[in-house]
């Protein structure tokens, strides 16, 4: 008999944990699917005095990624990887970017042989070759086939059930069937697009948008102009993954993953709060400080795609064709002033004939 499909979550940060309250509860109701238990690999630390890990299973509470909500009891911490991916064919990456390859390479030859991966990680990798999709990372490092699953998912607002959307990005339908069984609730409906890389870069490039928004906001500027930074951020997104990546549906930036999640990130997401705090202190606090004094432990993925990806548009000579993502990147890391962002979008003419390539 085949062995019982079962869940393992790799990541208990905000979107980690509210993920877990969400795949622990389905893994529970529909039985006939899934093993109840679902392991979730927690980053070790102590808080208040207390490992993290023994929080999790005796309070069934993660107090410091998403403290008020319970998790329900069939969801176990682990502070080891390996052995919360043990027995488990369903593997959601749910943890920031920077430490997807280290954990993949903790989690080599510990896999099930039918195991396969759902990358919920908003970020990017690039090499000599160019952009290279976090999915594509754990797909050759753990040699499994690697959906996604974005969407307009601002955590705090799914763990309270607020109604809202995802895209699955996949290419194996079956997988997908199944990993719809993983997350859909009455609250969180789950669409699905035969795009991995569409949905995948939305999410990672909607973030570049979102530090943006932010230096808007902290400039106290109005809907209008970051109306304007919204879509002129989408138009860069829309370039930046036709440029770059194959095969992408212009039906997917109109997707959960795509404009829907760049508008609420670039209104209620961490990228956009922090980029405000940054305007606002002239220059005063870098991005990595506010990280540190706003976030508490939560981490920031838009500070570093905008490097990464100024990095490859530099190398291939595309600064003037991705003016929004080349000014975000100058006033983040670079000195420039926040006021420089609008001075830069106002000098590209805008198209007189209905194109926005
Ligand atoms: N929070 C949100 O609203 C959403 C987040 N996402 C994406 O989900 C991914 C994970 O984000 P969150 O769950 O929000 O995490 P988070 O930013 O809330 O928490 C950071 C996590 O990283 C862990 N960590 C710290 N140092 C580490 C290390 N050296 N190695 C491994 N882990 C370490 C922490 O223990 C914590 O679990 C990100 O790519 C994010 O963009 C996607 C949708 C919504
Ligand atoms: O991805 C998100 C919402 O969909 C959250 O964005 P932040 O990481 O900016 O909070």
């Amino acid at each position: 008999m085949a062995a019982k499909n079962k869940i393992a979550i790799l990541g208990s940060g905000n979107w980690g944990s509210t993920v877990a309250r969400i795949a622990g509860g389905n893994a529970a109701r529909h039985s006939n699917l899934f093993d109840a238990e679902v392991r979730i690999w927690v980053y070790e630390e102590v808080v208040n005095g207390r490992k993290l890990t023994e929080i999790i299973n005796t309070e069934h509470e993660n107090v410091k990624y998403l403290p008020g909500k319970k998790l329900p009891e069939n969801v176990v911490a682990c502070p080891e990887p390996q052995e919360a991916a043990a027995g488990a064919n369903i593997l959601i990456f749910v943890l920031p970017h920077q430490f997807v390859k280290g954990l993949c390479a903790k989690l080599v030859g510990h896999l099930r042989k039918d195991a396969f991966a759902v990358s919920l990680i908003k970020g990017v990798d690039f090499d000599e070759g160019g952009v290279v999709l976090i999915s594509e990372v754990i797909r050759k490092q753990l040699g499994v086939p690697c959906a996604v699953l974005m969407g307009a998912n601002v955590a705090n607002e799914i763990a309270e059930e607020q109604f809202s959307e995802a895209t699955i990005g996949y290419r194996d339908e079956q997988h997908a069937q199944l990993l719809k069984h993983v997350f859909q609730t009455h609250y969180f409906r789950i669409a699905g697009a035969p795009d991995v890389a569409g949905v995948e870069i939305c999410g990672a490039l909607k973030n570049i948008v979102a530090l943006a928004a932010g230096f808007c906001d902290g400039m106290g500027l109005g809907n209008n102009t970051k109306a304007a930074v919204i879509r002129l951020g989408l138009v860069e997104m829309i370039r930046f993954a036709k440029h770059y990546l194959e095969n992408v549906r212009d039906a997917t930036f109109l997707q959960s993953c795509g404009v829907a999640d760049l508008i609420t990130t670039c209104y209620g997401g961490r990228n956009r709060r922090c980029a405000e705090v940054f305007a606002r202190s002239q220059g005063a606090k870098t991005f990595e400080d506010i990280e540190q004094e706003v976030l508490n432990g939560q981490k920031l993925q838009g500070t570093l795609t905008a490097k990464d990806v100024h990095a490859i548009i530099k190398r291939d000579g595309l600064l003037e064709r991705f003016r929004l993502f080349t000014s975000v990147y100058e006033i983040a890391f670079c000195g420039k002033p926040v006021a420089s962002l609008l001075e830069d979008l106002g000098k590209q003419e805008l198209n007189m004939n209905g194109d926005i390539s």
